[in-house]
């Protein structure tokens, strides 16, 4: 067998398992990559909400950084939920000169702010510059382009400004079904000295859509490793969250917005009965 290639990813965990390295690892082995990880953030999330975040401690995420870095030579590096500023700049210091994609998680899709002033301050002046490309979606871009969040400058012009004001990496800007969820998905993605290219996709429509952004970018990743160029691996990113947004359409997991699908396939049916019934929460047995 041939020697696979190692994606990092640097993210927090989801105990929910829809997002965040859950998505990333899981990911990364459907698609054939060796995934490595770095743990920033552990936070209480399920499919309605983020109920608790604790950031680890610098010195534990250096420390693990050092030991990936060193021992496995990522052939790329991928970037969620980083927690704090000062993480955020470690990340941009020893992770530059490698092939990085950013995915600026600022808000989970249940709504909570995963990323404060301080934290969108550090993505601006050390991560993003030293980036491959960035994976903002619409409210993403507009923050980090300092515009009010409710503007309706149009995304392919998000695109463009953000990765003018980056003056190097690309951008992705992700378009998700907000508009009409019949119709195309559109990202977009800017290259310095190019025309922005649109990338249409069919749009899935399901409620199981929590951790689109991180497959997504994770899928990126992936195939950027496995020598796609940006391009190739940003169509392919799109069709693999495609496929699996299509895959857990009708899942009935939790009660919010469900997970996007991190299954692979298989041929041997399933031997389960329906879904159980939530356990009660730790204050309601006490
Ligand atoms: N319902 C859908 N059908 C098809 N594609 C979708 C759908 N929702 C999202 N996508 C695709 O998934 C990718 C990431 O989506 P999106 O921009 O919604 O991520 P996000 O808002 O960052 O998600 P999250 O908040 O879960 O991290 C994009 O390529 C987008 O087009
Ligand atoms: C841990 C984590 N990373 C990223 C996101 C964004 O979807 C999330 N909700 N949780």
């Amino acid at each position: 067998m041939v020697t696979p290639p190692v994606v990092l990813a640097i993210a927090g965990t989801d105990a929910g398992g829809g997002a965040g390295i859950a998505a990333d690892l899981t990911t990364y082995a459907a698609l054939g990559v060796h995934g490595a990880s770095v743990v920033t953030a552990v936070t209480a999330q399920d499919t309605t909400a983020v109920h608790a975040i604790h950031a680890v401690p610098l010195s534990v995420v250096q420390a693990q950084l050092d030991a990936v870095l060193a021992d496995l030579a990522p052939a790329v590096v991928k970037t969620g939920m980083l927690g704090t500023a000062e993480i955020a700049e470690l990340v941009g210091r020893r992770c530059a000169g490698l092939p990085l994609v950013v995915d600026p998680v600022l808000r989970a899709t249940t709504g909570a702010t995963l990323a404060g002033p301080e934290l969108v301050e550090a993505y601006r002046s050390a991560l993003l510059p030293v980036a491959t490309v960035v994976t903002p979606n619409a409210a993403e871009a507009r923050v980090l382009l300092g515009l009010t969040a409710d503007g309706a400058t149009p995304a392919r012009e998000l695109a463009v400004r953000l990765a003018r004001l980056l003056r190097g990496p690309a951008v992705l800007l992700t378009g998700g079904p907000e508009a009409d969820p019949a119709a195309t998905c559109t990202d977009w993605l800017a290259r310095p000295g190019q025309e922005p290219l649109a990338l249409g996709h069919p749009a899935v429509a399901t409620t199981n859509d929590h951790g689109t952004g991180c497959t997504h970018a994770s899928a990126l990743a992936a195939y950027l490793a496995r020598g796609d160029d940006l391009e190739a691996a940003a169509v392919g990113a799109a069709a693999w969250v495609t496929a699996q947004l299509a895959v857990s359409r009708s899942w009935q997991l939790g009660r919010g917005r469900g997970p996007v699908a991190h299954t692979s396939s298989t041929t041997r049916p399933l031997n389960h009965s329906a879904p159980r019934t939530p356990v009660p929460l730790t204050e309601e047995i006490a």
